[in-house]
């Protein structure tokens, strides 16, 4: 089998992506996450997936600093990140979305990729109005092609189909030349063309960048990704590539069988 990206950067000694050793979160005396270890390779794509409560959200936020964890360790690219706060870790190369919407509808498509870029770059930011050989513009109409989104360049967000806006959340997770991207189930509401789309627009991603897609649509998730972690009640309960999560009889019993909501 041909060598994908992630194994020819980890057999060129680069450091991994993510690595978790041992983490936990409590809440109370509820463990949203027990000793999870895990590493995840530069350019892997990985998904995560498990029912309902099983810790994927917390885990996400583990790794982007939006919760400490309660214990345990979190590296990215070798570093230890563990007690960084959240920007320290986006200027790294971290980049989440989420399953709420956060754009601003009252501006066209471009000017919110532009305004992204614009976040995360290091210039002052400027309220002139750009021109349009500016390298951040051409950045942003860069990434509106990137996620299918060159149609509706001037269209204001707030007249976007849901579909097109989830499409736009995956462009402003790209703003910036991110190294690895977390992905809050970018499939959950969209119709089956949409869901094409967008298997297309994350196979098509810049091979470089790694990332983790929690996802409920199998279909998508298993498609999307070269290895599968399963959660449950926390923990890992199961890791492997994509057939091998499919037709293992435990992971069928749990969570194929239709316990996931
Ligand atoms: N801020 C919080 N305070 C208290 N409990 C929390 C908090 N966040 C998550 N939990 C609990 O931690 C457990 C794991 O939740 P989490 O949201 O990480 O699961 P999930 O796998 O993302 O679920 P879903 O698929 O429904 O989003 C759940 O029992 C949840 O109720």
């Amino acid at each position: 089998m041909a060598e994908t990206v992630a194994q020819r950067l980890s057999s060129a000694g680069a450091a991994n992506a993510l690595e978790l050793r041992g983490v936990s979160r409590m809440f109370g005396a509820l463990a949203a996450l027990s000793d999870i270890t895990m590493t995840v390779r530069p350019g892997e794509r990985r998904a995560v997936l498990g029912s309902n409560g099983a810790g994927k959200t917390t885990l996400f936020n583990c790794i982007t600093g939006d919760f400490l964890p309660t214990s345990g360790t979190i590296r990215l690219f070798g570093e230890d990140v563990t007690a960084f706060p959240a920007y320290e870790r986006i200027r790294r190369g971290l980049r989440r979305t989420y399953q709420i919407s956060l754009l601003f509808g009252g501006l066209t498509v471009l000017d919110n990729i532009y305004l992204a870029c614009r976040g995360v770059s290091r210039g002052r930011f400027s309220l002139i109005r750009p021109r349009r050989n500016d390298a951040l513009m051409q950045a942003a109409e860069e990434l509106l092609t990137a996620v299918h989104l060159t149609p509706a360049r001037d269209t204001l967000v707030a007249e976007l189909s849901y579909g097109q806006q989830r499409q736009l959340e995956i462009a402003l997770a790209l703003a910036g030349a991110p190294r690895f991207i977390l992905f809050d189930e970018p499939a959950a509401g969209l119709s089956p063309a949409e869901r094409r789309d967008l298997i297309d627009i994350l196979s098509g991603l810049p091979e470089h960048i790694g990332y983790i897609i929690i996802e409920h649509d199998m279909d998508v998730a298993l498609r999307v990704s070269e290895r599968v972690t399963m959660m449950h009640n926390g923990r890992i309960f199961k890791e492997g590539s994509p057939e091998e999560i499919e037709e293992d009889p435990e992971v069928q019993a749990l969570y194929l069988g239709g316990a996931h909501g």
